[in-house]
């Protein structure tokens, strides 16, 4: 019996390999959990931003999350770009089927500036897919735009978090702050304690899919049974060294290095010369 943890993403593309679908499964490989997708939107788009945007038809939405669901186990799943309402009550729809962990990147706009959401799903995601998350893990724009209020301080992080659980109804709310000045300082809020993550600000453009990679090893850790508070623990520590070691490739934004972790953790020593 080799039975690993297995943990899905459901995002779309993007063909420069450093967010979406292709940073979660990398993210799932290098915390040994077992990888699966289902693809939203296929994306064109690199380090310098989207290029042009396919929705998948909503009957092939609907075929790929039962082809997966009807063979094989689901330990935790996450969900990143769903593009407009009609791919969201398919998803929401399945998700009330299924129940494990679910950690929602409320994906918006992407490091580039270019909108992944139709303006319209935004009141949908917030109204019908929060309230079945395990977690939601806004940056500080989308904290913004689930709450109605501008974020200016730590106080306002930790504010929105709270509103996120008791009024929207999320289990809980990770907020992020990476674009905010100084530290790189995340707050958690689980209903019941304000948990506080910091690390030392990385001086970097390189930071294209740090959203994606970090909810997806939130996800991998859950689907291993962590527990939520140390699952985020270990998933900063992993972004982090993403960061640190991020690529300068491409003419933008420079994508997040996955095995980061493994120029840091001693465990991951593998003498290769990587
Ligand atoms: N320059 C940085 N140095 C260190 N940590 C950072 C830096 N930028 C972001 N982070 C951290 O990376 C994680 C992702 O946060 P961020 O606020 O950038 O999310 P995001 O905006 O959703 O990501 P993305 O850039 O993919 O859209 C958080 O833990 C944040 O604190
Ligand atoms: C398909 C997809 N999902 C999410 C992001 C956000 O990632 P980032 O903000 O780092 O560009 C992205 N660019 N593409």
């Amino acid at each position: 019996m080799n039975n690993p943890a297995c943990a899905l993403t459901i995002a779309g593309t993007d063909p420069s390999g450093g967010a979406g679908i292709q940073a979660d499964l990398k993210t799932f490989q290098e915390l040994q959990v077992y990888g699966m997708s289902v693809i939203t939107s296929v994306v064109a788009q690199n380090t310098t931003g989207v290029k042009s945007v396919h929705h998948l038809p909503l009957d092939m939405l609907s075929q790929q999350l039962e082809a997966v669901s009807s063979d094989m186990p689901v330990h935790a799943f996450k969900t990143g770009m769903i593009a407009d309402i009609g791919m969201m009550e398919i998803i929401r729809d399945w998700i009330k089927e299924i129940h494990v962990p679910y950690v929602m990147d409320p994906v918006m706009i992407a490091t580039s500036g270019d909108a992944l959401i139709n303006e319209n799903a935004r009141d949908f995601l917030r109204e019908h897919l929060v309230p079945l998350a395990a977690l939601v893990t806004p940056n500080i724009s989308e904290a913004e735009d689930m709450v109605g209020e501008r974020i200016r301080s730590h106080e306002d992080m930790k504010n929105a978090a709270r509103k996120i659980v008791h009024t929207l109804g999320a289990g809980a709310a990770l907020v992020k702050g990476g674009h905010m000045e100084g530290q790189a300082v995340d707050y958690l809020y689980d209903g019941e304690f304000m948990y506080t993550y910091t690390s030392e600000r990385i001086e970097t453009k390189n930071i294209h899919g740090t959203g994606c990679t970090y909810s997806a090893a939130i996800t991998a850790f859950l689907s291993r049974g962590m527990e939520l508070p140390e699952a985020v623990e270990k998933s900063k520590t992993f972004v982090t060294a993403a960061i640190r070691h991020s690529f300068s490739l491409g003419q933008g934004n420079g994508p997040t290095n996955h095995w980061g972790i493994r120029k840091e953790e001693s465990i991951y020593d593998f003498h290769d010369h990587s």
